[in-house]
């Protein structure tokens, strides 16, 4: 599958790679030359804890990317979503999927006004990625993608099938707003909270005041999802929660990593997005009201 990955940071790298590796002709584009120049000098190497793969990359700027591509992968941060599908316009077909993984709500509507309802995949991955630097990126085997179509699963089915040849596990799912929203409560307690006390995943797990943080925040979002009418579970998030204390636990997530380097943050994509949802339904959340003042005070204006 020929395919073009917007947004080549820590997971743009992480999946590029990995798909590549899986046989996939793979083109990387990024908003910034330097990460092109890194990418096409040096590839990409990814560091399991367990071990190292390494793979050649072709990166370029959206301006010099050239082909019609089978499938684009958005891993922007979500407020660069539609800026970045602008700029690859041109290597969209009529027959060119959309894909987002990324955290957070409401970038299946960004996707569908370039691909259309029809060629709009959407999902979540649970798998971490920290940028050591530019083609060199840490992460673990343990996690899981899910994959389905705005419109139903089954347009999904060819592209499950390219991640399940990757490598990848791709979970089974009917409805795929319910691994999103499970994820959207997942990382509007670990990011938020890490991005405040700067403690990694599994720091906040042997932290029993942040534990019970996370467990406060799981509910507000569970009684949002449940309004929505998306049928998120309490247990499996807490989990998935509790997985990622065991596995994850030198991630910084991708919020702290932004607070760290002075960044922009999701949280109006995740934890906002969650308290405007509540909003309309009238479901009160005042944990993540709490949460999400103290990041936006904390990011760059
Ligand atoms: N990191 C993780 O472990 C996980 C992250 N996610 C989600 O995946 C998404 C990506 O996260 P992550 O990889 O960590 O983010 P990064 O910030 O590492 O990567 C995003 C990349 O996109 C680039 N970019 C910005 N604007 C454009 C544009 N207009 N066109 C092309 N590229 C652009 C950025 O450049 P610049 O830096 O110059 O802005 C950066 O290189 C987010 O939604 C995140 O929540 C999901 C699961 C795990
Ligand atoms: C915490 C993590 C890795 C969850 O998989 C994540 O989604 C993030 O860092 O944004």
């Amino acid at each position: 599958m020929k395919i073009a990955v917007v947004g080549s940071g820590a997971m743009g790298q992480l999946f590029g790679a990995r798909l590549a590796l899986g046989g996939n002709d793979v083109s990387f584009v990024d908003a910034n030359p330097q990460v092109v120049e890194r990418l096409n000098a040096d590839g990409i190497t990814l560091d399991f804890g367990t071990g190292t793969t390494s793979v050649v990359a072709s990166a370029t700027t959206a301006a010099d990317a050239r082909g019609i591509v089978d499938l684009v992968m958005m891993f922007t941060k979500g407020f660069h979503t539609e800026a970045a599908l602008e700029s690859i316009g041109h290597l969209v077909g009529k027959a060119t999927f959309g894909l987002t993984l990324q955290n957070g709500l409401g970038n299946d509507v960004v996707l569908e006004q370039q691909f259309g309802s029809e060629r709009t995949l959407i999902g979540m991955t649970d798998l971490p990625a920290d940028l050591i630097r530019p083609g060199l990126v840490r992460t673990r085997r343990e996690g899981k993608v899910a994959i389905g179509g705005t419109r139903g699963a089954m347009v999904a089915q060819g592209v499950r099938e390219t991640f399940s040849a990757a490598g990848f596990t791709v979970a089974e799912t009917t409805d795929v707003r319910v691994p999103i929203w499970e994820k959207v409560a997942f990382n509007s307690a670990l990011n938020t909270i890490s991005a405040l006390t700067r403690q990694t995943v599994g720091q906040i797990g042997t932290d029993g005041g942040t534990r019970a943080l996370v467990e406060n925040v799981v509910d507000e979002v569970v009684d949002v999802a449940h309004a929505e009418g998306v049928d998120i579970d309490n247990d499996r998030i807490m989990s998935a929660v509790s997985s990622a204390f065991a596995h994850h636990t030198d991630h910084k997530t991708s919020m702290l990593g932004d607070i760290e380097s002075g960044r922009r943050t999701e949280i109006d994509n995740i934890a906002g997005a969650v308290v405007q949802r509540g909003r309309d339904h009238h479901v009160e959340t005042p944990v993540l009201d709490v949460l999400c003042t103290l990041v936006r005070s904390t990011q760059p204006s």
